[in-house]
């Protein structure tokens, strides 16, 4: 789809029709207290909608909705083909309202228009396909037994399902969530961070229209404490799978201990480092690959790079070909097609990222940041141990290490308590390997910066991630369990039981 011009998306998104309720059931509702709060756009600080402030109560009858449809099989025990065919049907509803999506994702985000259009509402569409176009393409097993047994291992769905939803790519994490859980057979009770509430109102919206009954698919708008919190300790919810920060994902460690010991997966921060060694090829496309790292999204990336580890002898021309590409992202207006950096996603937010400018060493670019926009900035580290190498900034900030050797690279990359990705430039294909092997971290790319696809699984090592993976077919096991079928086929009905 090609891209319109910046008066042509001001006029959609003036005239764009805000959902404001939380879905539950199938309908648009009010909060049970009558509360609302107001969403803004950050690029302007003006109001967007009032959404539903729900709370404990609000929870609790999403979760009874939930509850009547996967207890009687409303969707669980569609045929898969039928589930199927309601989603691809989404992912034309989704494609039919695109636009809209993509207007009303950035004015609520921050968001540039360019990635809405380009990545996130694609990519959306592209994960629900491939999810229903997978489910019924899996099978069960039947494990080894005697010939007088047949032992079954089948995947159930787990039931009722939380998903605790962050606010960098709102509609994307809804969809690498949503869509495996529906395609396994759960019910779900999203819970939109509070900050972009409005695009996964629409989806279930979309979703209703498509054929997704109602009661599976609900969302609970509202803050954490009020509707994380009760999602967590529901003693109704059978699993939660949660993207955020990792102060946030352990307090459901938390929950989950003090209330039904429901499965909890958890997909967390990072810090994820680009080693640059000194046999690295084409050191343009290095940097080209460093500054998308980096600088994509606003840093409001989990995946983000946010240390370059670069070895001494090429670091000077890295920096000269980083700082070429850097002045090629333009800050501005989210609704501009020619923006590349938006606004940050809340003046929260602002104030967070400001404080680390306010600390940083040696400003190498960049640096400026007002209204709730900051430009692409790069800093120089003396060591891995200051905060802004080791605190997850989510943000355009870029530290840079100096290292001597490969064996010091991998030692500073791994020296930290996250583990979600990390890239490898270098031309040794020896190296590559050993490197990519010893690199503590759930997706390693190698001459690249990116998270693979939605064929491969992603989420983290050590504080980044719990529990089981976002994306590909491994998805799946976050939301079904095993179960065990064990039958007797013996004929001889006198045979003593022992
Ligand atoms: N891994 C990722 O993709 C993300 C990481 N972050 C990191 O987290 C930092 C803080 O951002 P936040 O929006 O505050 O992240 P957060 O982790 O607190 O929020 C994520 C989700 O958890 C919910 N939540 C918050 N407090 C809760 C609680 N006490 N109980 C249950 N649910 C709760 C939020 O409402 C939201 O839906 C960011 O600066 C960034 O470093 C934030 C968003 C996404
Ligand atoms: N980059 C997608 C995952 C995340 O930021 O949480």
């Amino acid at each position: 789809m090609s891209l319109l011009t910046k008066d042509e998306y001001m006029a959609l998104a003036a005239d764009l029709d805000m959902p404001s309720g939380a879905f539950i059931d199938g309908s648009f509702r009010a909060a049970q207290s009558g509360a609302t709060f107001a969403t803004a756009n950050p690029a302007t600080g003006g109001e967007l909608a009032q959404v539903a402030a729900c709370g404990a109560a609000d929870v609790d009858f999403a979760v009874q909705k939930a509850r009547d449809a996967f207890d009687d099989g409303r969707w669980s025990r569609l045929h898969p083909s039928e589930r199927k065919d309601i989603l691809i049907r989404l992912t034309k509803l989704l494609t039919r309202n695109a636009r809209e999506l993509a207007v009303m994702e950035s004015l609520d985000s921050g968001k540039t228009i360019y990635d809405c259009e380009t990545v996130d509402l694609p990519e959306t569409i592209h994960c629900i396909k491939w999810h229903a176009e997978l489910i019924d393409k899996i099978y069960d097993q039947v494990a080894p037994a005697s010939d007088d047994h047949i032992a079954m291992v089948v995947r159930e769905p787990i039931g009722v399902v939380g998903l605790v939803l962050p606010w960098n790519f709102p509609l994307l994490m809804l969809a690498w969530k949503v869509a495996p859980a529906l395609a396994a057979g759960c019910c779900v009770v999203v819970k939109p961070a509070e900050e972009t509430s409005l695009t996964a109102l629409r989806f279930a919206e979309l979703a209703m229209e498509a054929g997704v009954p109602r009661g599976v698919l609900n969302v609970v708008t509202g803050s954490g404490p009020d509707v994380g919190e009760p999602i967590g300790r529901h003693m109704d919810i059978d699993m939660v799978s949660f993207t955020g920060s990792t102060v946030t994902g352990k307090r459901f460690l938390g929950y989950a201990g003090e209330s039904n010991a429901k499965e909890v997966v958890l997909e967390m921060g990072g810090k994820n480092p680009a080693i640059v060694m000194e046999d690295a090829e084409n050191l343009d496309r290095v940097a080209q690959h460093v500054v998308n790292g980096a600088f994509w999204n606003m840093g409001e990336n989990c995946s983000a790079t946010s240390r370059l580890i670069v070895h001494a002898a090429i670091k000077d021309e890295l920096m000269e070909r980083i700082a070429q590409h850097t002045r090629t992202w333009g800050v501005g207006d989210p609704l501009d097609p020619e923006t590349r950096v938006g606004a940050l996603v809340s003046p929260a937010h602002f104030d967070k990222v400001c404080g680390y400018l306010d600390k940083a060493g040696t400003t190498l670019l960049g640096g400026t940041a007002k209204d709730g926009f900051v430009e692409p900035t790069v800093i120089a580290l003396a060591s891995n141990d200051d905060p802004l190498a080791r605190d997850e900034i989510f943000g355009p900030v870029l530290s840079v290490i100096e290292v001597s050797s490969f064996d010091e690279a991998i030692a500073v990359a791994n020296d930290t308590d996250y583990g979600l990705c990390a890239s490898l430039f270098t031309a040794n294909a020896k190296r590559a390997i050993r490197g990519a092997r010893m690199l503590r971290a759930g997706t390693v790319t190698v001459n690249s910066f990116g998270e693979g696809d939605i064929a491969t699984p992603f989420g983290g090592f050590k504080q980044s991630g719990f529990g089981g993976r976002d994306n590909s077919i491994h998805a799946h096991d976050q939301y079904t369990q095993l179960k065990t079928i064990w039958i007797d086929l013996s004929d001889d009905e006198d045979e003593a039981v022992d």
